[in-house]
């Protein structure tokens, strides 16, 4: 029988996450895990490969909109709840998906893609590239210190109900979002992602806290979600503080969190995942090496619309260069483009003629765009070609940004 690649109908929402949680390994969400993702699911957007009365592929996407280099927000689909049954794996269903899903973004208003992936080998081959890595670190807080600044031991803090302090945390992370490419602003709902807190999930840690940091007159200006696991060894306890979120622009606050969640009692371990590589905690702590800290990929981006892309963000430096892209996958983006940015600001992506003066595929572009991934070190690689001197080290700066992109999430 042939497969049917079909928008998804509300009312086939239950076999179709049936079948996403099969592609993923047969876990069954908990209810309310199961709920949570209905409510964020946008069905208009959502893919359905039918076999019958089977699903046997999926693909969704979110209506995001990102925070670029320069503080624009730029409306970006965000592809999410790919998956395809293991019966029908490695015959295209995947690429058909992608096919379609890439088709569809480019006839609306989102000049870019976003996804976090299951595994990264998955979507270069779509035009994807890595945009944002994140850390994971595993500190010895019974050997690691904290120099804290000044102002710190003035920072008041307050053990909260996450419920209850969600809309002022949520106020101390949308003022973060603009300063830090990567992030997302969040739309009604996504607010409560951070507070699920399925039991069943826990793995025998407590239920989610929250802690505030508070100016003097009892305003939020800094927050952190965690969980405390116990464990007790014959020598005593060996407790872990698992860090969900910690975020605070300023300086002592921040310090602050960090300094109460390395210091509950009866924990010898904070664990954290998810943090920016520039995170300002490496540069508190006392001995980087017990930190433990481990990169991946978290953010990966592709260019749909490579001149509206392009011309969304802001540059650090002025630049007019020719660039030579190559995009199979979207080939309305293939062949020569003139960027230029002024130190005015202004930026302008057009078609050109003129020869080349770098050549690179548009998946370099995916990573370089949010200003983490240099064209420089991806040049090191073989991935981007100089072919007019000085062409390579002008874009590069330009692409660069001052801090590092970060999506302080999965979705
Ligand atoms: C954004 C997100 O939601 S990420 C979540 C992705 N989903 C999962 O990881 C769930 C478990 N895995 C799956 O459901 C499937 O194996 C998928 C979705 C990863 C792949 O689906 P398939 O239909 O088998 O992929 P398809 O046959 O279209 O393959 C397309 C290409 O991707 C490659 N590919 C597919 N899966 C993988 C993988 N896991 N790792 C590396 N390459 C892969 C194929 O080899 C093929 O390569 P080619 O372009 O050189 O021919």
């Amino acid at each position: 029988m042939a497969l049917e690649m079909r928008v998804l109908r509300r009312d086939e929402w239950d076999v179709w996450f049936d079948h996403l949680e099969l592609a993923f390994g047969g876990v069954t969400e908990p209810a309310p895990s199961r709920e949570h993702f209905r409510s964020l699911t946008e069905p208009d957007r959502s893919l359905g490969v039918w076999d019958g009365e089977d699903c046997v592929g999926s693909a969704s996407a979110f209506g995001f909109r990102l925070s670029v280099p320069g503080g624009a927000l730029v409306p970006a689909s965000g592809v999410t709840m790919v998956g395809v049954a293991p019966t029908h794996r490695r015959r295209g269903v995947l690429r058909s998906l992608m096919r379609r899903q890439l088709d569809d973004i480019r006839t609306g208003e989102e000049p870019i893609a976003v996804l976090t992936a299951s595994e990264p080998e998955i979507y270069g081959r779509f035009g994807y590239g890595t945009a944002a890595y994140s850390l994971a670190v595993d500190i010895d807080t019974t050997r690691v210190r904290l120099s804290v600044p000044p102002g710190t031991d003035a920072v008041r803090l307050r053990l909260v109900d996450p419920e209850k302090s969600l809309a002022d945390c949520e106020r101390v992370y949308a003022g973060l979002v603009a300063a830090r490419p990567g992030m997302l602003a969040r739309q009604p709902g996504w607010e409560r992602d951070a507070l699920q807190d399925v039991p069943e999930l826990r793995g025998g840690a407590s239920p989610l806290k929250c802690v505030v940091a508070e100016d003097p007159d009892g305003g939020v200006i800094g927050y952190a979600r965690y969980r405390v696991k116990p464990d007790w060894e014959l020598i005593g306890s060996d407790g872990k503080v698992e860090v969900r979120e910690v975020h605070a622009p300023d300086p002592a606050a921040y310090a602050a969190l960090w300094r109460y969640l390395f210091e509950i009692d009866l924990t010898w371990h904070v664990r954290a995942y998810g943090r920016p590589v520039d995170d300002a905690l490496l540069h508190l702590v006392s001995d980087v090496r017990r930190c433990r800290v481990q990169q991946r990929d978290a953010l990966h981006l592709r260019l749909v619309d490579l001149p509206a892309a392009l011309e969304a963000r802001a540059y650090g430096a002025a630049v007019d260069v020719v660039l030579e892209v190559e995009d199979a996958f979207c080939p309305w983006n293939a062949g020569r483009w003139r960027l230029t940015a002024g130190a005015d600001g202004a930026v302008r992506c057009v078609r050109s003629q003129d020869p080349a003066d770098l050549a690179l595929s548009v998946r370099e572009l995916g990573s370089a765009y949010l200003g983490g991934v240099t064209l420089t070190s991806l040049a090191g690689a073989g991935r981007v070609r100089e072919l007019r001197a000085g062409a390579l080290r002008e874009a590069s700066r330009a692409f660069a940004g001052d801090v590092a992109p970060w999506l302080p999430h999965n979705f």
